[in-house]
């Protein structure tokens, strides 16, 4: 059985993502962390989430905390906490103010917590997770990103409902930045098992358009209800059943690469993974020319802030 710490649990991602981690089997223990000052809030959600519990009959013990401290002897530590975007906004406006979180939360962690698998979502995703491997000191395999999942899900959901199968039919991935230059693996992109350049109807399947409404999707409900919550809260507790149940699944997540992908890497960024209670091993893949050149971009690119935001972060410790 499994303690399972969220970092940012007052927020909105953290708090749907503890409703969505309490159903899983292997949880028996959650630790809901909070700033200093919140801890009426925290309680009453520890209340809320309790009376869920009940009528759901989920038996996972429940409390809270406003130290850092608590989470030791955690197995999964999911970290949300950060500011989120604003309508307008890009996710990497938000590096430098949330690198400093994460770099301060992580390195807590590295010290109470030394076994745990963190797991971050605080955005920009990838160079946060690069914060947090480098601030933690914890091995890569430990440290990994929501990355590219969601928006793999996103496109998944989209050719489902484009050749009207049921999305379990559908296999696809999103690989690069969770953000601007993420890169969509046609190559990779299955529908009943059958590679989707097989199909005569893939001809007709609008591409650009699709991976433009994945791209954007985070801005659109940002736009229209003030937070991205149901999506991320679900692609979250997958990945902690993923590592709980020891599942071996390989799923689209921030990691960090050495030269697994075409000799490209140093550098945290959504790849497919296999994942288990270990953590996190990218796997090595051969692509398409085309989507090799995009993701050497969204490699470049994500480099450059990563390496812009840790200087700036040296000069601040
Ligand atoms: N990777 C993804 O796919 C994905 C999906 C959704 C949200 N996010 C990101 O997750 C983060 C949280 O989003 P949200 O909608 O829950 O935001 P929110 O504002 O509702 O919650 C933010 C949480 O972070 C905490 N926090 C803020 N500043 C802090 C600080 N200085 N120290 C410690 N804790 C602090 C807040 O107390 C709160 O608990 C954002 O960065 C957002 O962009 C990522
Ligand atoms: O778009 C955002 O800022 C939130 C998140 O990264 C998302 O894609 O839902």
């Amino acid at each position: 059985m499994a303690k399972v710490t969220i970092l940012g649990a007052t927020g909105n991602v953290g708090l749907f993502a503890a409703h969505t981690i309490s159903e899983i089997p292997y949880v028996s223990d959650m630790l809901l962390v909070g700033r200093p000052g919140r801890e009426d809030f925290l309680a009453g959600c520890c209340r809320d989430l309790s009376d869920s519990f009940a009528a759901r009959g989920t038996d996972v013990r429940l409390s809270y905390s406003t130290s850092l401290a608590d989470a030791r002897d955690s197995d999964i530590i999911v970290c949300t906490a950060g500011v989120p975007r604003k309508p307008g906004q890009d996710r990497n406006d938000l590096a430098f103010e949330n690198a400093k979180i994460v770099a301060e939360t992580a390195r807590t962690i590295g010290q109470v917590s030394p076994d745990a698998i963190l797991f971050v979502i605080t955005n920009p995703v990838d160079v946060m997770t690069a914060v947090a491997l480098k601030y933690s000191g914890l091995e890569p395999r430990q440290v990994f990103g929501l990355g590219t999942h969601l928006d793999s899900m996103r496109l998944k959901s989209l050719i489902a409902h484009y050749f009207r199968v049921h999305v379990s039919e559908v296999h696809t991935r999103i690989i690069g930045e969770h953000g601007k230059s993420m890169v969509p693996l046609w190559s990779a992109t299955t529908i009943g098992g059958i590679r989707i350049q097989n199909l005569p109807t893939f001809s007709g399947l609008p591409t650009q358009e699709m991976i433009e409404t994945v791209r954007t999707s985070g801005e659109a409900i940002i736009r229209d209800k003030g937070a991205t919550v149901y999506g991320p809260g679900e692609a979250i507790a997958t990945l902690v059943r993923t590592i709980l149940g020891n599942e071996n699944r390989i799923l689209t997540v921030s990691s960090y690469i050495k030269s697994e992908i075409h000799g490209i890497g140093d550098v945290c960024i959504g790849v497919p993974a296999r994942i288990n209670r270990e953590g996190v091993f990218p796997v090595a893949i051969r692509l398409e020319d085309d989507e090799i050149a995009g993701f050497s971009r969204s490699v470049a690119k994500i480099q450059k802030i990563t390496a812009k935001v840790m200087e700036r972060l040296e000069k601040t410790q």
